[in-house]
């Protein structure tokens, strides 16, 4: 990558216990824009990555005998140089991923910010003295790092999805195991040369690549594994669940989601439009708390289509270096396929695509962004994640109603409503089977706040001062001072 200022931040090896080490044989990784070879990973063996469990083992006594404040130091000194690299960062992630340089740019920015806010964190692990039922016993409680973690993480949030993870594992005084996924390595083995950089000590944070069953394998069985976290397909986190079954490990899972956007006849129009444009289409609509099903009132059905249509109909598509994209391209050929089949199985139940005029060809990993209207419940597209920049526009009449629709789904991650009536916004807000609600609003995703679905959107919440607790152990003491 020549376009890089910091040559080392190119990384095509393994991170691991301090080494930058390499596998059988190299994993081609390319840009989703024109399919040329960025470069190569490794493919780790089963026994190093065994070795690698060991070795973060071993190197967790040292890091976690560090005061908090030790630690949150060298985490500092990572969200420092994380943000003085911005630009190779950001310039390596839409390579690898596609997204527009200024949304990976601001991927970076939000990937640090768990870093800054868990430095902060590992500070306030609280325990606690417990009124005693014995008048001799003096009772407390403790918090101790729960232990060597692994995760497997996705491509569509290559840095903010592992340092969302990193952070509290390393602020608790953990070490942690990442496999990222496939398609993004070069954004993992980055952060990684910028975590030596800081400071963070050998076998403390490890980057690995491979075959992820061969290697989700160890990171979810080994015994030295205590704790695993994971965010992508409810599919896979479903398998790498029980996987973890078999040693009882503590997980984590971020999965996948089916948002509804509900605007009511009372809502701003101009504001769920514009909150729409943002919810439906960051990162090419490839977030799994992007919109999935906009369900709007008939009485302001033709007002938010017309507005809502305009403004889709002025977004670029195109390479996502290129200073006026919004929509780079899509991740595979293969997502594109999947999208097709929820368009196609749309288009024969009867919806019908709105007319956004001149399209760019589709070709390679490019899909113009559309609207389907007249969509029904009997359709695969309201049930399944689109995961790409296609917009489902159906009509309501009644809240009830709107609310049954909405919550008939297996997942549960995001939903928005827009509504200027308080008390409607208390009936709907707890009503919503989801793990996080945007009133009025599109963007709902930052450090400070819990992150985490329902139902099977997944198990536990990341980022706010919930996070770190998955990254902690309880620990009851009992003193008799007879
Ligand atoms: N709730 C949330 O916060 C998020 C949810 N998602 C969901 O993830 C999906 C899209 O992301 P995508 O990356 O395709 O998801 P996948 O679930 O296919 O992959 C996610 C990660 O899991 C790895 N993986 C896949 N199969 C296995 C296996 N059998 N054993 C071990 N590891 C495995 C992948 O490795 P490899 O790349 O090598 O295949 C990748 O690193 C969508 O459903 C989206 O909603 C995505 C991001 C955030
Ligand atoms: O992977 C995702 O989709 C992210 O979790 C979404 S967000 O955190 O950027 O909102």
């Amino acid at each position: 990558m020549n376009i890089l200022s910091n040559q080392d931040l190119f990384r095509q090896a393994c991170y691991v216990n301090g080494q930058w080490i390499d596998g059988d044989n190299g994993i081609a990784v390319t840009n989703p824009a024109d399919q040329s070879v960025l470069g190569t990973v490794p493919s780790l063996s089963v026994e190093q990555v065994n070795d690698a469990i060991v070795q973060a083992h071993a190197a967790m006594a040292g890091w976690s005998a560090r005061t908090a404040k030790e630690r949150a130091k060298i985490l500092q000194r990572w969200f420092e140089l994380i943000e003085a690299n911005i630009d190779d960062l950001g310039t390596i992630m839409t390579l690898e991923q596609g997204k527009p340089l200024q949304e990976a740019k601001g991927e970076i920015r939000y990937a640090a910010s768990f870093i800054e806010w868990f430095a902060e964190e590992g500070k306030r692990v609280y325990g606690e003295t417990i009124p005693q039922t014995v008048s001799t016993n003096r009772l407390s409680t403790i918090k101790q790092p729960i232990g060597v973690c692994s995760a497997i993480t996705p491509w569509n949030f290559p840095a903010a999805m592992i340092t969302r993870k990193a952070a509290p594992a390393l602020a608790a005084g953990c070490s942690i195991i990442i496999k990222p996924a496939s398609e993004t390595p070069f954004t993992a083995l980055a952060l990684a040369e910028l975590a030596a950089q800081a400071g963070i000590p050998a076998g403390i944070f490890n980057v690995i690549t491979g075959d992820a069953r061969t290697l989700g394998e160890p990171l979810t069985k080994h015994e030295l594994i205590s704790k695993f976290s994971f965010t992508g397909s409810t599919q896979v986190g479903r398998k790498l669940y029980e996987q973890c079954a078999s040693t009882i490990k503590k997980t984590s899972l971020e999965l996948g989601g089916n948002a509804p956007f509900i605007v009511f006849d009372d809502a701003d129009i101009d504001k769920a439009v514009a909150s729409g444009m943002l919810a439906k289409f960051r990162n090419g609509g490839q977030t799994c708390v992007c919109v999935n099903r906009f369900y709007v009132h008939d009485a302001v059905y033709d007002e938010f289509l017309e507005k809502f249509t305009a403004r889709v109909a002025e977004l670029r598509v195109g390479n996502g270096l290129e200073q006026n994209t919004d929509i780079g391209p899509m991740i595979t050929r293969r997502a594109i396929e999947g999208m097709n089949v929820l368009l196609e199985d749309a288009l024969a139940k009867g919806a019908r695509l709105v007319d956004l005029g001149t399209e760019i060809e589709e070709q390679g990993n490019y899909i113009n962004p559309k609207i389907l209207v007249d969509v029904d419940d009997s359709m695969d597209i309201v049930h399944e994640e689109i995961f790409g920049p296609i917009a489902t526009l159906i009509r309501f009449t009644d809240e009830d109603e709107v609310l049954n629709r909405a919550n008939d789904t297996i997942f549960g991650l995001a939903a928005y409503f827009f509504s200027q009536d308080v008390r409607r916004v208390y009936r709907v807000a707890e009503r919503l089977e989801s793990g996080m609600v945007g009133i009025n609003t599109g963007m709902i995703s930052n450090e400070v706040a819990p992150f985490g679905g329902v139902k099977q959107s997944g198990l536990g919440k990341e980022g706010s001062r919930y996070g770190i607790e998955d990254y902690l152990k309880v620990k009851y003491l009992c003193i008799d001072i007879a």
